[in-house]
């Protein structure tokens, strides 16, 4: 068979080059998907290589690729207008990754007919035995299905002896493998957060979802990078939080500039601490699971990722369209669970609880409250946070409902206030529906341990 024949997809790869070389997020969302041998036209294999390798270096420019590159393309055309080309017309495309099966499908033929050349000429040739030329290959072809599909079955043996050898680890050296929360009690109920943990935080609005999922991941922060996708708050707003955390003035003074002078130097004391905890935020009003994944994957591969915060699950962006809300959030909570399995970190999502929750005779946050049945069948864990004294100021007797009532009312929000409740409803490893009441403070957005 003439090199020509050999099955080959021309536009999709030219629509993944043009798509990478628009931005390195596409690059990285096919990174780990695609090799550069699995184009079929040399030039393609040698642009996707140059493209790695200034995707890696963080400095992705249509000039740098093509100084990487011959001048001229074998046809004689300028690198760089071949290029502007491809980029043009990437413009159209859609989503890059959708043409990614039809390069590695394209790929893994060609692979299956070189391997069945190789088979006949080996046999035609004589000088092998029929099990020898059967044994390379059934070694080419398990190649082909591993590029295919990059995982393959574990001996129960092998991976026994993984999880032996972490837990020897852990013993002798005292490093126990995952992340702590930061909070003794609340590890208590958690336990460590490991690789590939999918843990859903859920809370009425307002009861400290935000600040504890952000304490948590600060705690991370101090060993490995985390990476938090915010999709309430700015940015700045995030930092505005930590610095009022760590120096002890509130955001709004901190806003308004209303401090004095011990309080600067807290503030800069807290500014100088907080350049140490290796926390990314991405402040970005609606992601969807595919643009997460390849933001992680190219902080994966630059810097290394320890634990991902999605604040908050109602907010991360569907790409099919479904009947219902429920359906949707079913999809994602589901890709929620691959995207932890696949970046191998623990990925901790924010969710709201419903409003009719709240209505409920006893309040207390119960596994189906977000509105989303599937959180409970795709979390690892799941837990929540509950401030009944938010709820009991939001549900203060009616002023005629008499003395009984509002001194029953009072004497419940003393016992309550400053508190708040963390709530294991569900566990793989744990006993769940533990709990653990913290102190909080508020105008610090906080959590402490009870003294
Ligand atoms: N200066 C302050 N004094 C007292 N409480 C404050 C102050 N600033 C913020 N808070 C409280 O902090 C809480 C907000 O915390 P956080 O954003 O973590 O909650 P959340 O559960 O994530 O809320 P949402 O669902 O709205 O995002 C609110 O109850 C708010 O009243």
């Amino acid at each position: 068979m003439s090199r020509r024949e050999l099955p080959h997809n021309l536009a999709a790869e030219r629509a993944v080059l043009g798509a990478c070389l628009k931005s390195d997020t596409a690059f990285w969302g096919v990174a780990d998907r695609l090799r550069s041998d699995q184009f079929f036209h040399p030039l393609h294999q040698q642009v996707f290589s140059v493209i790695r390798d200034i995707c890696t270096e963080g400095r992705l420019s249509l000039s740098l690729v093509a100084s990487r590159l011959p001048a001229e393309d074998e046809e004689g055309r300028s690198m760089m207008s071949y290029l502007a080309v491809l980029l043009k017309d990437a413009e159209d495309v859609g989503s890059v990754e959708d043409f990614v099966p039809d390069i590695a499908e394209a790929a893994a033929r060609r692979q299956l007919i070189h391997l069945a050349e190789c088979v006949l000429k080996g046999v035609k040739a004589g000088e092998k035995g029929a099990m020898d030329i059967a044994a390379d290959a059934s070694a080419a072809i398990l190649d082909v299905m591993q590029v295919a599909s990059p995982k393959r079955p574990q001996r129960i043996g092998d991976l026994a002896q993984s999880v032996a050898g972490a837990a020897r680890m852990a013993n002798e050296r005292d490093v126990m493998p995952g992340f702590g929360t930061g909070l003794p009690s609340l590890d208590e109920i958690v336990g460590r957060m490991g690789a590939g943990d999918l843990i859903f935080l859920v809370g009425s609005q307002g009861d400290g979802k935000s600040a504890l999922a952000m304490q948590v991941g600060m705690h991370v922060a101090m060993s490995r990078p985390v990476l938090l996708c915010q999709m309430e708050m700015t940015a700045e707003q995030v930092a505005a939080r930590e610095l009022a955390a760590a120096s002890g003035i509130t955001v709004g003074d901190i806003q308004e500039g209303a401090f004095d002078f011990a309080q600067r130097d807290a503030m800069l004391q807290a500014q100088q601490w907080l350049a140490g905890p290796d926390m990314m935020v991405l402040d970005d009003s609606r992601m969807t699971i595919r643009q997460i994944r390849a933001h992680c994957i190219a902080l994966k591969r630059t810097r290394g990722l320890g634990m991902l915060i999605i604040d908050q699950l109602d907010k991360i962006k569907s790409e099919a369209r479904h009947k219902d809300r429920f359906e949707r959030l079913a999809e994602i909570t589901g890709d929620l669970k691959v995207l932890a399995k696949d970046l191998m970190v623990p990925v901790l999502v924010l969710a709201q609880r419903t409003r009719g929750a709240q209505r409920r005779d006893d309040p207390t946050p119960q596994i189906n409250d977000a509105d989303a049945p599937s959180i409970e069948r795709d979390g690892d864990i799941v837990l929540a946070v509950w401030r009944k004294e938010s709820w009991l100021r939001q549900n203060r007797p009616h002023k005629d409902a008499g003395a009984e009532k509002h001194g029953n009312w009072e004497t419940q929000l003393a016992l309550c206030a400053g508190k708040a409740q963390v709530i294991s409803l569900k566990h793989r490893r744990r006993k769940p529906f533990e709990e653990r009441t913290l102190k909080w403070i508020g105008k610090l957005t906080r959590f402490e341990e009870l003294t």
